[in-house]
């Protein structure tokens, strides 16, 4: 391919060291808000690519792992620090990158930071207990040890807070680590490795190489020598993982697809649900696994929440997310959107009413990006296929309820179980939901989407593989308990 010169290109980061690909062969990874422009060119990187950021990770374990867990934190803390001088720049490249808007990035860039602070402090805290021996003279005590090389696979809807939540965790408890992130978000993330670099972590203990999952990722699920696999990303994808990591004995964790409802019983504050309808369903244009797409309205309260949420989203700005007063930016790449337009006809073809958007815009100003209108149907029924499948686009689902019962059944009613959430003010409503709902995230009058990085975060049901990220639960994944006992 004919690589434009003014246009960077960005290498893989393995053993300390920036290197191409041994393919030579890279990629533009482009704007989806105008296709044309090409933020940075990344390696397609081959299987050896892979090997090597293993055998570079094998061998800097020992000397990682021998280090204080303070020690540790404090190559986090200063990666945090590097990382908040260059936030605008960073928020910018994932805006260009990916289509977030602006603001969004930023935020996003500022969750990486803390989460980079959060797990900088947890190299202090305990790593196991004292258990009562049955032979009185002895010590047993537990410690959690670290797994070894870890692979983290991430996607491109969080190009900032998903590595750093992934490798944070991984590092501070005595990782080493080979990350392959997403294609169309490569360039964010060689940002981040770099201001690791910058911070100095010693060489091999963090390791990037960017290319296709099926190369890529799919060498890091089958390497003998990664001994455990944390993964975000689609359904399918997450099965690969699974399978390659049980026919070999690896550790492993998905994070994948959610279909999260959002209940307005007769009693709830009508603006502010629509508010956190919108926001849950709509920012970061529905490309959340915690968006909210199932709206399981009760009848009583049903058509003043469809008239505001109508008027409501007729308010927003679609377009270029580094425009000011964007609401909503474009889908993140081709595929997506060409995935959100075919919902929407799947829609109307199994008869639900579409009551906004639908379409492409028509604005000449946006024909060059990937931008689709937010749309809202009505009269959906639960088994309709945008009811019941991951979309990942401006799309919600309007579906009437006559009671909380049956609310509740619906909202369950679907194979994932990401977030949910309700809105009302009967405090009994709340407990019941609380009590029947299977999904790992669940909210009273706040919306279904964004987590908090020092809580668990995963689902139950399709949404994920049973164990939990963030907070002090990523612990469970990113370490082994070693159970010791000794007798003088
Ligand atoms: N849970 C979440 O946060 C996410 C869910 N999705 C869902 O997945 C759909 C498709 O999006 P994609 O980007 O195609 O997801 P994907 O699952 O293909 O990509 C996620 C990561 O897996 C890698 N990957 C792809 N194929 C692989 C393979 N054979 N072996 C190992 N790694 C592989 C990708 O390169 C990327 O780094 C979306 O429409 C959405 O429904 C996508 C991204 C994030
Ligand atoms: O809602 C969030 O902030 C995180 C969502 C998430 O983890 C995802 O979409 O992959």
């Amino acid at each position: 391919m004919t690589v434009q010169e003014t246009v960077k290109t960005y290498k893989n980061f393995i053993g300390g060291k920036w290197l191409s690909s041994s393919t030579e062969k890279v990629k533009p990874s482009t704007n989806p808000a105008n296709k044309d422009e090409i933020v940075g060119y990344v390696q397609i990187s081959s299987e050896e690519d892979v090997d090597q950021a293993v055998e570079a990770a094998k061998l800097a374990k020992k000397s990682w792992r021998k280090l204080t867990g303070a020690a540790r934190g404090n190559y986090l803390y200063k990666a945090a620090n590097i990382m908040e001088s260059r936030l605008d720049e960073i928020a910018e490249t994932m805006t260009r990158e990916m289509g977030k808007t602006f603001p969004e990035a930023k935020g996003e860039t500022a969750r990486g930071i803390a989460i980079l602070r959060y797990y900088a402090g947890e190299g202090m805290r305990k790593t196991g207990d004292v258990i009562p021996a049955t032979d009185s003279k002895a010590l047993m005590y537990t410690d959690r040890v670290p797994l070894g090389v870890v692979g983290l696979i991430t996607p491109w809807n969080f190009p900032v807070a998903i590595p750093i939540w992934k490798m944070a965790p991984a590092l501070i408890y005595g990782n080493t680590v080979v990350i392959k992130p997403a294609e169309d978000t490569a360039v964010t993330a060689v940002k981040v490795i770099e201001c690791m670099e910058e911070a100095g972590f010693p060489a091999g203990v963090v390791n990037l190489v960017t290319g296709r999952g099926s190369v890529v990722g799919n060498r890091m699920i089958h390497h003998p020598d990664i001994n455990g696999i944390s993964f975000t990303g689609s359904n399918q994808t997450g099965k690969l993982v699974a399978e390659g990591a049980i026919a070999r004995g690896a550790k492993y964790q998905l994070e994948m697809g959610g279909k999260n409802p959002i209940i307005i019983a007769d009693d709830a504050d009508v603006d502010a649900a629509v508010e956190a309808t919108i926001s849950g369903g709509l920012s970061s244009t529905g490309q959340k696994c915690t968006a909210t797409s199932r709206v399981i309205v009760q009848e009583g309260i049903y058509e003043r929440f469809k008239e505001r949420l109508i008027a409501r989203t007729k308010e927003l700005t679609l377009g270029d997310g580094m425009k000011e007063n964007v609401y909503m930016g474009p889908s993140a790449n081709e595929g997506q959107l060409n995935t959100v337009l075919s919902y929407i006809e799947k829609g109307k073809a199994e008869g639900a009413t579409l009551v906004l958007g639908g379409n492409r815009p028509k604005d000449p100003e946006l024909q060059n990006g990937y931008f689709v209108e937010p749309t809202i149907f009505e009269n959906v029924k639960s088994d309709m296929a945008i009811a019941q499948e991951e979309i990942f686009g401006p799309v919600l689902a309007l579906i009437k309820v006559d009671t909380i019962q049956k609310a509740l059944e619906l909202a369950n009613d679907v194979s994932f179980g990401l977030s949910a959430s309700i809105f009302t003010k009967n405090i009994e409503n709340a407990f019941e939901f609380i009590d029947e709902i299977d999904a790992g995230l669940v909210r009273v009058n706040f919306e279904t989407a964004g987590v908090e990085l020092q809580a668990p975060f995963g689902g139950m049901k399709d949404s994920s593989s049973g164990s939990r990220e963030q907070g002090e639960a990523a612990k469970e994944f990113f370490t082994s308990i070693k159970t010791v006992f000794v007798k003088p």
